[in-house]
């Protein structure tokens, strides 16, 4: 068996199924997260929406999976009575409920992927019985465009084969990295929350063409394909954004007394401290 095709073994844990395209997969938790996810495993094409469940305990947001031909219900332990890849879709406090509730039909078969804000690797282990396999996910919004920026850690009995699935499953959402579990209260800062540093960004170019006199609508269109514009020459060219920065700057020209009244506004610093309060608080989120 191989992952291309493909199944997957960690060393000391029983084989990851048959095919990836027979994996059966279930998402605790159907919001925005879930959705993008999801989005994102169909649209690889190795899995049929009809190997994917997932649970609320409302209808409100489940219509639009069904639409999509995934199996929607209102029991967690359905999904992980009918799954064996289990995404983890809840809000952070909700996480020690849930688990205690689907805990006695959780076996080494299955792999828990939580994408919870700040809940430790330690604190699912303690919570799901022993030998679990369990990895940390940390995804951002625009997993829902396929356009995410995901970072993957594992715990004590997953490892790089499980890694691998995910980033197979995964890849079609985005971005989908491995690290160190410190990595990813620093991801949750840094592209978890940063999307929202982004949208404050993008808030207050557009209100300053305002300001200048523009149409408030023409500036938010604007302000949008700009930040997109950037970050895919960031992106494609590899190049480093102080680069591209200089490639912008003409001496003596507009971008440089730009740039001059940010650096005086403190954005820089502000920028890193945002990314910085936001780990802080994904870690604090994560003391039990
Ligand atoms: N929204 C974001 O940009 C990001 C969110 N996250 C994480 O993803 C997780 C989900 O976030 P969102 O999708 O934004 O939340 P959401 O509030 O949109 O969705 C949560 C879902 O959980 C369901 N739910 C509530 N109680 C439940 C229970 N007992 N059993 C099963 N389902 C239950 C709700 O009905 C809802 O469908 C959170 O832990 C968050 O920290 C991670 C990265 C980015
Ligand atoms: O604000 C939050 O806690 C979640 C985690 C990252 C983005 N939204």
């Amino acid at each position: 068996m191989n992952l291309s095709e493909s199944s997957v073994r960690s060393s000391d844990s029983p084989a990851i199924q048959t095919d990836v395209c027979q994996l059966k997969i279930g998402f605790i938790g159907a919001g925005n997260m879930a959705f993008g996810i999801a989005q994102g495993i169909i649209a690889s094409g190795k899995i049929p929406p009809s190997n994917i469940i997932i649970s609320a305990p409302s209808t409100n947001n489940l219509p639009r999976f069904q639409e999509r031909g995934v199996s929607v219900t209102h029991s967690n332990e359905e999904v992980v009575e009918r799954s064996r890849l289990v995404f983890l879709a809840v809000k952070p406090h909700l996480v020690p409920k849930v688990l205690n509730g689907i805990s006695r039909n959780v076996t080494q078969e299955h792999i828990i992927v939580s994408m919870a804000a700040g809940i430790t690797l330690e604190t699912l282990e303690e919570l799901l019985p022993a030998g679990t396999r369990v990895v940390r996910m940390m995804p951002n919004l625009p997993c829902v465009l396929l356009e995410g920026a995901l970072l993957l850690a594992s715990g004590s009995c997953a490892g790089e084969e499980e890694e691998t699935l995910l980033k197979t499953l995964l890849s079609p959402c985005g971005l989908v990295e491995a690290g160190p579990e410190p990595w990813i209260d620093a991801h949750t800062g840094l592209s978890g929350s940063g999307v929202a540093f982004v949208y404050v960004f993008a808030e207050a170019l557009a209100e300053g063409a305002v300001k200048m006199g523009m149409p408030s609508a023409l500036a938010r269109r604007i302000a949008a394909q700009t930040i997109l514009g950037a970050g895919v020459l960031l992106r494609d060219t590899g190049k480093l954004p102080a680069e591209l920065k200089a490639e912008v700057c003409t001496p003596g020209g507009t971008t440089i007394h730009g740039i001059h009244a940010l650096e005086k506004g403190g954005f820089r610093a502000a920028a890193m401290g945002a990314v910085e309060a936001a780990t802080e608080r994904a870690r604090e989120l994560g003391k039990k």
